[in-house]
């Protein structure tokens, strides 16, 4: 069995006496896209906010690679390489998508901190910003700054900032929300294409089943915070368990 990137183990957060996520135990693997799946108010979003530090855990542990980062914040995390996108908008609005993204390219090259090797590695920032930005198929909104950019462009840029920083973790919240049609394909084919490289690990809180069924190896689904259902997807749809959370019943029999 493959050893676990990311893993938590009764994961728990209180808000006063709400348990928004309730001692949930699950790990992920490099190489799977996981879709994180539930009614509205399950928690999901909240299990996203204690993987990736924006909210501190009640109880429980957030491993990565083995080892323990409960009580490491988001920028900590992010270091460590959990990268997240479309939860917090993390775009400096006044500067172009290829400045953005340059930013976050920078960040994550140790020689940034050095001034001598500073202008050595301008070109290669650069170059690497523009390679990021036809990645996400936005080359052509290059010089536009991020404040004028269409929503479904300031949320490729979002990711492109993401893929920027070379995370090993990769979590999508609601990825194609507020997106017009034609722009939906271009951020699925941009995580499928995440996905064939093969050792990334990726999760998707993803409200759209159509979605969900054409990217996920894996579905866990929550229900009031807790770990209703975890596995394969047709599995786990056809469940039901998971039809009764869903629907607030069983589903019917079929006779006949
Ligand atoms: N900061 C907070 N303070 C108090 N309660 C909170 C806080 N954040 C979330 N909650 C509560 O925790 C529960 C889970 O919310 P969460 O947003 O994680 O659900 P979700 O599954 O992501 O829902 P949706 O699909 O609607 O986005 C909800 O009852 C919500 O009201």
């Amino acid at each position: 069995m493959s050893v676990p990137v990311l893993e938590s183990r009764d994961l728990t957060i209180r808000f006063g006496g709400h348990t928004a996520v309730n001692a949930v135990s699950t790990s992920f693997t490099a190489g799977t896209l996981t879709a994180i799946v539930g009614p509205n108010g399950a928690g999901k979003t909240t299990y996203f906010n204690l993987l990736s530090g924006q909210l501190p855990a009640s109880a429980g542990q957030v491993l990565l690679d083995g080892e323990d980062i409960t009580r490491l914040g988001p920028a900590d995390r992010a270091r460590r390489g959990i990268g997240r996108a479309f939860q917090i908008t993390n775009l400096f609005p006044q500067l172009t998508a290829h400045e953005n993204v340059r930013l976050a390219v920078q960040a994550r090259d140790p020689a940034a901190a050095n001034i001598w090797q500073r202008w050595t590695g301008h070109r290669a920032w650069i170059e690497r910003a523009e390679w990021v930005l036809e990645e996400v198929n936005l080359q052509h909104q290059r010089d536009t700054v991020a404040s004028s950019l269409s929503h479904g462009d300031k949320r490729k840029l979002e990711v492109a900032i993401m893929m920027a920083l070379e995370p090993h973790v990769f979590m999508f919240d609601e990825p194609t929300a507020g997106m017009s049609v034609d722009e939906v394909p271009v951020i699925l084919d941009l995580i499928q294409k995440l996905k064939r490289a093969g050792d990334k690990t990726i999760l998707l809180v993803e409200h759209k089943m159509d979605v969900v069924r054409s990217l996920a190896d894996r579905i866990i689904v929550l229900h009031h915070g807790q770990l209703l259902a975890d596995g394969e997807p047709a599995t786990v749809i056809a469940s039901p368990l998971v039809q009764e959370a869903y629907l607030g019943r069983a589903p019917e029999k079929k006779h006949g």
